[in-house]
């Protein structure tokens, strides 16, 4: 292998690596081969303490500082992200398996993108002046103190960068803990963050399964927890912060509608219909995987989408040719072939893919249901894998209601041509994240997340300050205090 896989050590705290080899062995595998290309260690309790007591002591001199001066490093660190970018690519297609034709233009740009846009904004958070006749309130933004943040497995370096742009820029310290799966790109935003000029101890990376998570939730230390993972770790991780009134930014999964009317651009929908199911292997939390195509349109639409899918290049993750390569571990894999063997159990026809594929790695065929009913497993529960459900509609107000019958809520989307029922569909669905005649896009500049079962908070945009400060109130009486007694 040409690239060092290897980190240096498998904690990044204060500033620099640190090894703790007592913590229990995580072996770090390469989807498209199966093999181990890196080992880590899971955070012992003194680790998890270095970690906490790190961030704990540099937070307040760096919400002392102002935001001009905490937005400069954020940006030099997005910079150095874009200058690193082959290689911080490279690195996350050893981690997930994506394929570089896709973690060299999405993974660290969408980090820098969320450095530099934060960076940008540290130095406009300011509060505001109410006057009360000569009396007045001033508020002042703070920030909220240590923040942690828990990942996922298939963003790793965004989401190191989307929860830690935001949490840094309102003057906060993070301890950031990467899913076990994923363990390595996370380490290099820390590495890039403090090369950048970050002071130490700010943004600190420790490793482990769902304990050390835990353990990090329910410390005194921490003011805030952002997690990136499934409805069921979010229950468990907003329970715990509960305990400790912590705030909390929950991102986590979906099963999210995608209605395609009779009157939409057919090539543009089959786009849409791929990237919301396809991309990353389908491993994509606002994957719109239950896909309504209007009946008149059903026969076109699954022709061109098996024509289209035929010429997806499936393989070797680094050659650039390649746009679809394995899901991230043998685990995920049989998650999903099980989930094929139920939407064949329970009727519903398979129009393409359905089987692992024959070579080595996790590799399965791009697969795609039709006839799916609302209660079939495959329509209700997230795969998270490249399946398809394709369910048949014909009335615009059935479909919407039909489309909203789902606890989750993180994403949907619409396709037509007709305006006004575009925008009175993307009224209608009960989501945080809507699309119309397009999917996925997820731009810095847009608030994302999810409603129902799918999440509380923000990432990205504006929005996500509310949730990584806070709003003090002064009170300022300019006369005289009177009092009853
Ligand atoms: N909404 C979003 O922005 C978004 C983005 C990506 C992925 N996701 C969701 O993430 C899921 C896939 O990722 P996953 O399999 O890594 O999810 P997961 O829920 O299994 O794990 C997520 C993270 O939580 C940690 N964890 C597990 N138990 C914990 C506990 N009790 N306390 C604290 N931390 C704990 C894990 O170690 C991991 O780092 C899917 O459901 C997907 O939809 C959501």
């Amino acid at each position: 292998m040409s690239y060092p896989t290897q980190p240096t050590a498998s904690h990044f705290i204060n500033g620099q690596y640190v090894e703790d080899t007592d913590g229990a062995p995580i072996e770090v595998i390469y989807p498209a081969t199966g093999e181990v290309i890196a080992t880590v260690h899971s955070a012992t309790p003194a680790i998890i303490d270095a970690a906490l007591d790190a961030a704990r002591s540099a937070q307040a001199a760096w919400g002392a500082m102002t935001g001009t001066e905490r937005g400069r490093i954020l940006r030099r660190a997005a910079d150095m992200m874009r200058a690193a970018n082959h290689d911080l690519s490279v690195l996350e297609t050893y981690d997930t398996g994506k394929p570089y034709q896709e973690t060299s233009v999405v993974d660290a740009t969408s980090g820098a993108d969320a450095l530099e846009y934060f960076g940008g904004m540290a130095a406009t958070l300011t509060g505001e002046h109410i006057p009360l006749g000569e009396d007045w309130v001033y508020t002042r933004r703070e920030p909220l103190g240590v923040c942690v943040g828990i990942g996922a497995w298939n963003y790793p370096t965004q989401i190191a960068c989307w929860k830690g742009a935001p949490a840094l820029a309102c003057g906060n310290a993070m301890v950031f803990k990467p899913s076990e799966t994923t363990p390595l790109c996370a380490l290099k935003v820390a590495e890039i963050l403090h090369a950048a000029g970050l002071p130490e101890g700010l943004y600190n990376v420790i490793q482990g399964l769902g304990d050390v998570g835990a353990a990090l939730v329910s410390d005194a230390r921490v003011d805030k927890v952002s997690l990136t993972g499934s409805v069921p770790t979010g229950r468990k991780v907003y329970a715990a912060a509960a305990a400790g009134i912590k705030h909390v930014t929950m991102e986590l999964g979906g099963k999210s509608p995608l209605i395609i009317f009779d009157d939409a651009d057919l090539e543009n929908a089959v786009s849409g219909a791929i990237l919301g199911n396809f991309y990353s292997s389908g491993q994509v939390c606002s994957n719109g995987t239950r896909v309504f195509v209007h009946k008149a349109i059903k026969h076109a639409f699954l022709k061109r989408l098996s024509e289209r899918l035929a010429t997806a290049v499936i393989g070797d993750p680094m050659d650039p040719q390649t746009s679809f390569g394995p899901m991230v571990s043998e685990r995920q894999m049989s998650i999903v072939l099980d989930y094929i063997a139920k939407g064949q159990a329970e009727g519903a026809r398979l129009v393409f893919g359905g089987a692992r594929m024959d070579r080595e790695g996790f590799y399965v065929q791009p697969t795609v249901f039709a006839d799916v009913h609302d209660d079939m497993i495959i329509a209700r529960q997230e795969i998270f894998g490249p399946v398809m459900a394709v369910l048949d509609f014909d009335d615009e107000a059935d479909v919407l209601a039909r489309a909203n019958d789902t606890e989750f809520g993180l994403a949907a989307g619409v396709f037509t041509c007709d305006l006004t029922r575009a925008h009175r569909i993307a009224a209608g669905f009960q989501a945080g994240t809507c699309y119309i005649n397009t999917y996925n896009d997820a731009p810095v500049e847009a608030p994302f997340g999810g409603s129902k079962a799918s999440g509380v908070g923000r990432e990205n945009s504006k929005a996500a300050i509310e949730h990584y400060s806070q709003i003090k109130s002064v009170y300022v009486r300019m006369g005289d205090l009177e009092a009853p007694f």
